[in-house]
């Protein structure tokens, strides 16, 4: 089957090289990007889908670094009050400021973190006729894709993804199932990890939703209630070396439309954040896992807290993963602030909305940038002015 891949690939080359009249050369150093995107940019080495313009890519190589608290949650699984204290206070700063921070002694066994990042690493080496084979569909979050080009045309991310649903009270054997069904029965293993992994991921979101509540002083509850039942995403990112970093970009400027997210990122780093004007690294720290807020949890705190405006920069030498969990409520909950956070001085700042209409909006009618709140806002609107006259 591999063979048969690269022969055809071959084909295709050199029917291409004839039609073009340019030298083309079958460099095995060249990334499957850049094979499969064969319009040349004019001036430069990557395909044009792939450069993205000035403003978002520019100042790649500012070395600057996010101050970004690292939280300890040991005291807090302990019930000790004062470090409790303490823990509430470090995250309260980061969430009203930029929305991340990384813990620690979070609970997750560092063994089970390492063997997601093995399986995913040994999917990405599949050929990719392989990979195709469990291509995502269009409205599903379940399977592979490339550059997200089946549903982009421009600004495509220099990367590839592996995602997956999660759903607590799921079907036991839903990820062991596809990835038997796509891969054989050996596979099988694979999609219990990653089980594993999501349901480890959902704990720790919980635990983390109940430290908001309580820096927001809301009543015992109320967010966790807007979770119970939901189903997150899981979605692994696989960044290849590209030849010019400054121009593409692994994952483009966005906030999260989710509630919570928990990434794990390796030693190679390229996460960033949009901090005060400017893009600051969130350094990688072993066995750290990095969690930021999504525009779920901004709308739910009644922006209060900030969604965190964040990208991923690509590296020339140095391929990349990163594992990443979105916490999701529930669908048809109706994302309300708690009472206690609107006030005359704080009138409500975003609508009511279902999170399953959300998820749609991001899918379907806009793609996912830092302003998808506030035009998910005025849609919404719209849509209800449209609706009744
Ligand atoms: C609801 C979602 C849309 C995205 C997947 C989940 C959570 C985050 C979103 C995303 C990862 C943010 C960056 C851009 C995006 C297009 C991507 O690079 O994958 C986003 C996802 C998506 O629209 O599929
Ligand atoms: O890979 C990263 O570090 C960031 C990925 C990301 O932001 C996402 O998948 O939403
Ligand atoms: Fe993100």
């Amino acid at each position: 089957m591999h063979e048969f891949f690269y022969k055809y690939l071959k084909l295709f080359l050199t029917i291409y090289h004839l039609i073009n009249f340019e030298p083309i050369s079958m460099d095995s150093n060249a990334s499957l990007h850049q094979l499969f995107f064969l319009e040349k940019s004019s001036t430069n080495l990557i395909p044009e889908k792939f450069i993205w313009p000035k403003e978002e890519n520019h100042n790649i190589t500012s070395h600057e670094e996010l101050n970004e608290p690292i939280v300890d949650l040991e005291g807090f699984f302990n019930g000790d009050k004062d470090t409790t204290r303490r823990t509430t206070e470090l995250i309260r700063s980061a969430c009203l400021s930029h929305g991340l921070f990384q813990v620690i002694n979070h609970g997750v066994n560092l063994k089970l973190i390492n063997s997601v990042h093995d399986h995913v690493k040994d999917f990405f080496k599949l050929p990719i006729d392989e990979k195709l084979r469990v291509q995502r569909v269009p409205g599903s979050f379940w399977g592979y894709s490339f550059a997200h080009a089946d549903r982009f045309t421009l600004n495509l991310p220099w990367k590839e993804t592996l995602s997956c649903c999660f759903h607590e009270n799921g079907h036991d054997s839903e990820a062991a199932g596809f990835f038997k069904s796509a891969f054989g029965e050996e596979c099988e293993h694979t999609g219990l990890i990653f089980k594993e992994y999501c349901k480890a991921m959902t704990k720790l979101s919980l635990t983390i939703i109940e430290i908001l509540e309580m820096s927001l002083g809301v009543d015992n509850s109320y967010f966790k209630e807007i979770f119970k039942d939901g189903s997150s995403i899981m979605r692994c990112n696989f960044y290849p070396p590209c030849q010019e970093p400054g121009l593409a970009l692994g994952t483009g400027p966005h906030c999260d439309p989710t509630a919570l997210t928990i990434l794990h990122q390796d030693q190679v780093g390229g996460l960033q954040v949009l901090s005060d004007g400017k893009w600051k690294s969130v350094r990688p720290r072993h066995g750290a896992l990095v969690v930021n807020l999504g525009d779920t949890l901004e709308a739910l705190s009644n922006g209060v807290y900030k969604s965190c405006p964040h990208r991923a920069i690509v590296n020339k030498s140095m391929e990349r993963i990163s594992l990443v969990f979105f916490f999701c409520p529930s669908e048809d909950k109706v994302i309300v602030p708690p009472e206690n956070l609107v006030t005359t001085e704080r009138p409500r700042l975003y609508p009511d909305f279902k999170w399953s209409d959300f998820l749609q909006f991001t899918q379907k009618y806009y793609r996912v940038d830092v302003s998808t709140l506030l035009n998910f806002t005025k849609w919404l609107i719209n849509h209800h002015h449209h609706q009744t006259t």
